[in-house]
C-alpha cells in the first residue's frame, strides 16, 4: 500500500473500538507507520497502547484523513474534539451507520470532502467487505484513498449513490449477525435432536464456515451449489421444502429482516 499523504500529514482516528481497531490493525499490518496515526478514544485497549500510535496527544494540524468510527449517537460530541484542528483540506472517511452526508454537512460544513464506508465485522480477521461512496465534494483521489484504507481489512466495492448504502448495511454491514444467528439456530436444532451442545456448535460453525468458503471459491452459483447437495426426493429436499416455502421460508423472512434494518437506519439518520 502507498500512504504518502497520510505518512506526511497524518491520519486521525476518532473512536477506536471494534471497527476502528480492526481498520487500524489492517493499516499497520499493511505498512502504515504507527507514528503517522493519532487516535482519540476514551479507553484505549492494551493493544492500542502498545501499538506506537499517538494517544491523547496534540493532534496534527490539517491531517490528510480523519476516520470517524464512533457510534452514530456519539458522533456530534466526538466531532467537537476536532474543533481546534484545521481540517479545511482534510478528507473525512466515516464508517458510522445512520448518519447521512447531509448530516455530516451540518456538523462539518458543506465544503467537507467525505466518503461514507460501510464495513462489517469479519474485518477483524481481514475478511471484511466494505462499500464506499463519496459526497459531491469528494474527488476520485479521495475515493482511491478511502479504498486503500479499507482494503487493509478485506474487499472493497464502490456504490453509485448514497441511497444504496442502506441496502448494503441491511445485507453485508449487519449480515454477519444474521449468519451468527444461523449458526446458533442450526446448533440448537442439532441439540434438540440429541447432539451434545459442543458437538452441535462445532458442526454448525464448520458447516457455515465451509459452505461460505465454498460459495466464495467455487465457479458455481450458490443455487447450483445448493442443488449439488440436494438429491431428488432426499433428506435435503425435505428440509428445503420448509426453508424455501414462498410464504414462511427464509426468503420472505430475510426480506422482512432487511427491510426492518433499513427502516431503523432511516430513523437513526433523522
Ligand atoms: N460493529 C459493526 O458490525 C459495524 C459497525 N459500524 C459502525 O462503526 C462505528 C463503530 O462501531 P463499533 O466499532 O462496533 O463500536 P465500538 O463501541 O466497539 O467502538 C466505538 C468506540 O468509540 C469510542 N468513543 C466513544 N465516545 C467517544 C468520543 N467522544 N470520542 C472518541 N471515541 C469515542 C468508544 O470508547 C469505542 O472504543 C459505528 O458508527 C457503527 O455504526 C459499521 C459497520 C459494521
Ligand atoms: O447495528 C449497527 O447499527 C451497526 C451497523 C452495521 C452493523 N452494526
Amino acid at each position: 500500500m502507498s500512504f504518502d499523504s497520510i505518512s506526511d500529514r497524518g491520519l486521525v482516528i476518532l473512536g477506536c473500538g471494534r471497527m476502528g481497531g480492526a481498520i487500524l490493525q489492517g493499516l499497520l499490518q499493511g505498512g502504515l507507520p504507527a507514528k503517522s496515526v493519532w487516535v482519540i478514544t476514551p479507553h484505549p485497549s492494551d493493544w492500542l497502547q502498545a501499538s506506537g500510535v499517538h494517544l491523547s496527544t496534540d493532534l496534527p494540524d490539517n491531517p490528510a484523513v480523519v476516520l470517524l468510527a464512533v457510534k452514530p449517537q456519539m458522533m456530534a460530541d466526538a466531532l467537537s474534539q476536532l474543533s481546534t484542528m484545521r481540517t479545511g483540506d482534510t478528507l473525512f472517511v466515516t464508517v458510522a451507520a445512520g448518519i447521512t452526508m447531509e448530516g455530516y454537512a451540518r456538523m462539518l460544513g458543506d465544503q467537507t470532502r467525505l466518503v461514507r464506508a460501510m464495513p462489517n465485522t469479519p474485518s477483524a480477521i481481514g475478511r471484511g467487505v466494505t462499500a464506499i461512496v463519496g459526497n459531491p465534494k469528494a474527488t476520485a483521489q479521495d475515493l482511491d484513498i478511502a479504498q486503500e484504507l479499507m482494503s487493509g481489512v478485506g474487499q472493497v466495492v464502490r456504490l453509485e449513490n448514497e441511497e444504496q448504502i442502506n441496502a448494503v448495511i441491511g445485507v453485508s454491514g449487519s449480515g454477519p449477525a444474521y449468519v451468527f444467528h444461523l449458526i446458533e439456530v442450526m446448533a440448537a436444532a442439532g441439540e434438540a435432536e440429541g447432539l451434545a451442545p459442543d458437538l452441535a456448535l462445532q458442526l454448525a460453525k464448520a458447516t457455515v464456515g465451509g459452505a461460505g468458503a465454498l460459495a466464495e471459491q467455487s465457479d458455481e452459483t450458490p443455487s447450483k451449489l445448493r442443488e449439488n447437495v440436494t438429491s431428488p426426493g432426499g433428506t435435503t429436499a425435505a428440509a428445503l421444502n420448509v426453508l424455501m416455502d414462498p410464504d414462511t421460508g427464509m426468503a420472505p423472512l430475510m426480506r422482512r429482516a432487511v427491510a426492518a434494518n433499513i427502516a431503523r437506519n432511516r430513523e437513526l439518520g433523522k
